[in-house]
């Protein structure tokens, strides 16, 4: 089977990886995956763009290997964006899902159901030794819930109701997260690039 190397050390991606590349009979391995110690590269973009192409580019140099990564993130219109970029460290750097979860409900804590719309967007990039990055987004639309609900998932999952549901992402079975979110409608515009790849 072929393979692919997604710049990831987040569990929770890596799983939605591996479910969207086995329907395309690829095997996906997240450096979870893999024994080579590999560096935490800074993401020290300003945009989710600049952030995929860091982790794709400095992994597929060290590599030297075509890779992928995921930059990602909730974008919050009430909190002017945030958390945004800052989306796994905005409690602190010891990054903590439920942690960053509390402060966005905190901060929301006065905030209205009509005015807690946000987005969870996407962005993926494929880096290789030699050629020139490609960048691929997805965005997912939604709203704050008013208190965190199910345990599927991972990340800001608990808290965001996808426009047109009345459960949030963690109470949806992954089978569904996986057909509207940020993340496949990204995968559905990597289509046409896969073949870089390999
Ligand atoms: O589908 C999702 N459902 C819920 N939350 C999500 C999702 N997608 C991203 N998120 C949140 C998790 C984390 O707080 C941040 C990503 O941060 P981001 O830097 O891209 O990933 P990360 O540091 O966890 O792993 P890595 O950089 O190794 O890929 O957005
Ligand atoms: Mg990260």
């Amino acid at each position: 089977m072929k393979q692919i190397i997604i710049a990831t050390k987040n569990r929770g991606k890596a799983k939605e990886f591996k479910e969207f590349f086995i329907q395309k009979n690829i095997e996906a391995l997240s450096l979870l995956d893999i024994e080579k110690q590999l560096p935490d590269v800074d993401e020290t973009g300003d945009t989710f763009e600049e952030n995929a192409s860091l982790k794709a580019e400095e992994i597929s140099h060290i590599l030297n290997k075509a890779v992928l990564s995921d930059d990602s993130g909730l974008v919050i219109d009430a909190l002017d964006g945030r958390p945004g970029v800052y989306s796994a460290r905005y409690a602190g750097e010891d990054k903590d899902d439920e942690e960053n979860v509390k402060k966005v409900l905190k901060e929301l804590e006065n905030i209205p159901e009509h005015d807690r719309n946000a987005r969870f967007v996407c962005v993926l990039a494929i880096a290789r030794p030699e050629g020139q990055t490609k960048l691929v987004r997805g965005e997912c639309e939604g709203k704050i819930a008013l208190f965190p609900s199910g345990d599927n998932g991972f990340g800001y999952d608990p808290i965001f109701i996808p426009d047109g549901y009345q459960q949030t992402m963690a109470e949806l079975e992954p089978e569904e997260k996986n057909q509207i979110s940020h993340r496949k409608l990204a995968m559905d515009k990597l289509d046409d690039l896969i073949d870089i790849l390999f």
